[in-house]
């Protein structure tokens, strides 16, 4: 706990003056308030002593002045914590968002996308409370306990020192409430990830839920999550509730105590009428800021997990980063050459007892090369051209373009250098423009931008969009759902291209479409890639023709390089693999 909010104390530095005003003004306010009692004390003695239509009149004028400066010093309070303590959450918002966007995909495979909504969104929010109200309002509470009973011993210490005695079983519950609330807390907002994670998965896959008519069972999967939160949510409820009532009772039982007492002490003449109104008026007040320490305590916790849940993420380490001095990229005259040697690679949640992915990858792709890649379903074809762009890092040996190892560059300029068009297409809820042009330099003139955008298209075979109702700046729907899948994957595919990369990877970008519209996507991409280094992914034999030479990666090695024709000669296992994933193979090899 310490040290989660030392570093949240570390944070807030900029804003600490502010706060402080803020803990000023709202500690005056209790004293303020606390000043009611002694001016009801003088009016009760005056009114038992030697009442005038005068003293009512100064003491309630007192009273309403006094309520009014307690109720402006609570609005300044709020005016001196809440500009800077959002200010707070929008910077540590912004940072946990430039951080998950820095993070590797192992990152982002590892933690599921509701868990870092959660974090980001209630955790921060919580953090925010925190520092607008809870740290203010612990050491105002505190002090208004602290002074209330000092005034309340002023008027019997008797009593004063019974409402002491109340004060140490209220923090022994608190302690112990701290103790199992935190426990309690943590579990929901995992749980809410979780759940957060369900609903984001199911509308995501809403088509294939309903396809193959798994609503039921994704609802029932659903349900069982909801229950454990609900379930946990009362167990968080039930001690909440028992903490209360104790927090009610203690101090009410206190209070009947201390009035029989009194009333028997003035009885006595051990205290006059005055002092026992001016005793219970401060005990009345202060008995809200005694419950509401309890009530930060809680706060607190939530706070505590709220900063080690954001802090988890902030402190996951980057595996994949610039490096301090990195390599310079002559862009103007980059060819996009690849190297590959001896190219080793594992997942780092690979089980212990499989083997590398790749076990020494030796591969040469000439400047203005296309060289398609060949290989079984689910043998690395993916992951060795994401090794490229540094998606993930290679465990051993050496990847370099133009010379210089991808190690070396700054991961701006290698991603400068590369362009890639996935096999399962992302296309963002922007327009088409938005989407083409996200590789492309936003400072170029915008006709210059709109004329890559449409040479990109045609490349693409992307035509259709000048049919489309609003052309370039029609909207697409949430993960490009209302175009169809060809369609998506020829926008991904001029998305690759307009950003003209020296070195083009390409997986499987021609899947989802239809012989015809492929034959003309590759005409169109003979002539664009002409020039432009391509590694591409290669299922069937007409996405092959594409290319200059095609290498065969077989069991973590790439064990074949030549032409298609060659390669058809010389490799069995080319032919048996080319045979089995087109479905016209048998007219490839004849
Ligand atoms: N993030 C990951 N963590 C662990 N294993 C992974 C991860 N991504 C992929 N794999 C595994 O690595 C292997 C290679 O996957 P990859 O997607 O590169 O194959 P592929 O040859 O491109 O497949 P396909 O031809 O079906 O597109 C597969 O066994 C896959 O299950």
């Amino acid at each position: 706990m310490k040290a989660a909010m030392a570093r949240l104390w570390r944070i807030i530095q900029p804003i600490r003056p502010r706060l402080y005003m803020g803990l000023i003004v709202t500690i005056a306010a209790s004293i303020v308030g606390l000043m009611i009692p002694q001016v009801l004390e003088f009016l009760v003695n005056s009114l038992d002593t030697s009442p005038t239509a005068t003293t009512v009149w100064i003491a309630g004028g007192v009273v309403i002045a006094l309520g009014l400066v307690e109720a402006v010093l609570l609005w300044l309070r709020r005016i001196f914590a809440v500009g800077p303590s959002t200010e707070t959450e929008r910077q540590m918002r912004v940072r946990f968002y430039t951080r998950i966007l820095d993070m590797p995909v192992a990152f982002h495979n590892d933690w599921g996308s509701g868990q870092l909504l959660s974090r980001s969104q209630q955790d921060v929010t919580q953090i925010r409370r925190w520092i607008a109200f809870g740290m203010i309002m612990t050491v105002s509470s505190a002090a208004t306990v602290l002074v209330g009973i000092f005034m309340m011993s002023r008027s019997s210490i008797l009593l004063a020192s019974i409402f002491l005695v109340i004060v140490i079983p209220i923090v022994v519950l608190t302690y112990r409430f701290q103790r199992d609330y935190s426990v309690l807390t943590r579990r929901s907002q995992d749980l809410n990830g979780e759940i957060s994670t369900t609903v984001e998965q199911s509308v995501q896959g809403i088509r294939v839920l309903k396809a193959f008519g798994r609503s039921k069972q994704a609802l029932s999967n659903f349900d069982t999550d909801a229950v454990s939160l609900r379930n946990n949510e009362i167990r968080k409820a039930t001690t909440l509730a028992r903490f209360d009532m104790f927090m009610l009772a203690l101090p009410e039982t206190m209070l009947g105590i201390c009035l029989l007492l009194g009333l028997l002490q003035v009885n006595a003449g051990a205290m006059n009428v005055g002092e026992l109104a001016s005793f219970f008026a401060t005990a009345t007040l202060v008995v809200g800021p005694t419950r509401m320490l309890g009530m930060l305590f809680g706060q607190a916790v939530q706070t505590t997990t709220a900063l080690e849940r954001y802090f988890e993420v902030m402190d996951t380490e980057n595996t994949i980063v610039s490096p301090k001095n990195s390599a310079g990229v002559d862009f103007d005259n980059a060819t996009g050459e690849l190297v590959m040697e001896d190219v080793h690679f594992r997942f780092h949640d690979a089980p212990e007892d499989t083997p590398d992915l790749f076990r020494g990858v030796n591969l040469h792709i000439r400047p203005g090369e296309t060289l398609a890649l060949v290989g079984v379903t689910g043998n690395g074809k993916s992951t060795l051209l994401q090794l490229v762009p540094r998606i993930f890092d290679i465990t051993g040996g050496r990847i370099a373009i133009d010379g210089v190892s991808v190690h070396d560059m700054d991961l701006d300029d290698l991603r400068r250098l590369t362009a890639f068009a996935f096999e399962d297409t992302t296309l963002f809820s922007f327009s088409v423009r938005e989407n083409v042009l996200l590789g492309v330099d936003p400072a170029l003139p915008e006709d210059v931008q709109e004329d890559i955008a449409w040479e990109a298209l045609h490349a693409a075979d992307a035509g259709f969009v000048a049919g489309l109702a609003q052309g370039l700046d029609t909207h697409i729907g949430e993960q490009g759902f209302s175009l169809s899948g060809g369609q998506r994957q020829r926008i991904a595919l001029a998305r690759a291209i307009a950003s003209r990369p020296a070195l083009l990877l390409l997986d499987d970008p021609l899947s989802a479409l239809d012989t015809k519209t492929e034959e003309r996507v590759i005409a169109q991409l003979r002539e664009v890639l002409d020039n432009t280094t391509t590694f591409i992914i290669a299922h069937r034999s007409s996405t092959v023709a594409l290319a200059d030479r095609v290498a065969l990666l077989d069991d973590g090695k790439i064990v074949a390089v030549g032409t298609h024709q060659e390669l058809l000669r010389t490799s069995a296992r080319y032919r048996y693999i080319m045979a089995s994933q087109t479905e016209d193979a048998w007219e490839v090899q004849s």
